[in-house]
């Protein structure tokens, strides 16, 4: 069988999320050791380490036939590659930001400015849509220095809590992009190829369905049942079971996590007891 070559950042802010979600869908495959390319023991597919940058273009010259980037490094490369999944991690902002004492009134502050950035491409798009006529200097890292040492007026950057940006004197003022991490595929997979790519996304989607839901069981008296199962959002049947208690029941469902912080206090009022909630570790549908 053709084996299904993936692209996954060596080592930064991608990597320990793309190998873990690697694992949870069951491949095996060693790692670390230094070794750049591996293979898995129990599903056809080799793992190449690269540099997140590289990854866009090894995908659209099918040296990898899909990868794990972000999204905003998919939209600077410009590359002929699609986004197949959005992945919910590595959650960041393509942000404007400028020196903190800066009297920013609107974009139209970056009129022949000068703005540090390691995303021309993206930034420069951004820049002719609103018909700001603004210098873009491109570096390659640190972008966070330059207003500091005379280099700009502004920077470009990735953002996440805002403290790298505090810490070196900057407010953010704009976003330009918001990003996750997304697995994107090569544009002309041979039949092979994808029929084993189906079958990863099929495992990739059971394993974000899955942390993305919670298995809720709970105690209720009888005489709220109907209450309760009104209460929880999107139930069509929950499964009840009696408790050896008389007039109390035992329900069973599954629950978006989101939604059931919302909803606690309201089970409780109902007179739900021994609410457990519960990780599921796949979700096939
Ligand atoms: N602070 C952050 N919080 C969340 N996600 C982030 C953060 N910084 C970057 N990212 C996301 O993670 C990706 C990789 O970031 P990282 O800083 O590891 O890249 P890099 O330094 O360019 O790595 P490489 O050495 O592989 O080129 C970014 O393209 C972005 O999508
Ligand atoms: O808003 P924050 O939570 O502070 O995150 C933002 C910072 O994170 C990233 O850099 P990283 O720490 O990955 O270092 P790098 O510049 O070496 O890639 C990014 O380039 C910002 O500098
Ligand atoms: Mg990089």
């Amino acid at each position: 069988m053709s084996k299904l070559k993936i692209a996954i950042q060596k080592s930064g802010r991608l990597s320990e999320k793309s190998i873990a979600l690697l694992e949870e869908c069951g491949l095996k495959f060693p790692n670390g050791g230094g070794k750049l390319i591996t293979e898995s023991s129990n599903f056809p597919v080799e793992i190449l380490f690269l540099r997140d940058d590289d990854i866009p273009q090894y995908v659209e010259q099918n040296v990898a036939h899909i990868g794990i980037i972000g999204e905003n490094v998919f939209l600077e490369s410009e590359k002929k590659i699609t986004i197949v999944e959005k992945l919910n991690f590595s959650a960041c902002r393509l942000s404007l930001a400028v020196p903190k004492e800066t009297d920013y009134e609107g974009l139209t502050f970056f009129n022949n400015k000068k703005v540090a950035t390691s995303y021309p491409n993206i930034l420069g798009n951004y820049f002719r849509e609103n018909g700001i006529n603004a210098t873009v200097e491109v570096i390659s890292g640190s972008v966070e220095i330059a207003p500091g040492i005379g280099l700009a007026d502004g920077i470009c950057d990735i953002v996440s809590s805002g403290s790298t940006l505090l810490s070196n004197g900057l407010k953010e003022v704009e976003t330009v992009l918001k990003s996750q991490a997304v697995l994107v595929s090569n544009q002309n997979l041979d039949e092979e190829i994808q029929s084993v790519l189906n079958k990863l996304l099929f495992r990739i989607r059971s394993v974000q369905k899955a942390r993305e839901n919670k298995y809720i069981l709970l105690n209720t008296p009888n005489n709220q049942l109907e209450k309760i199962i009104g209460i929880l959002p999107g139930m069509n049947s929950p499964t009840i079971l009696p408790l050896a208690k008389e007039g109390w029941s035992s329900l069973h469902s599954v629950i978006s996590e989101e939604k059931f912080w919302d909803i606690i206090d309201e089970l409780k009022e109902a007179g739900a007891e021994g609410i457990l909630v519960v990780p599921i570790e796949k979700m096939i549908l």
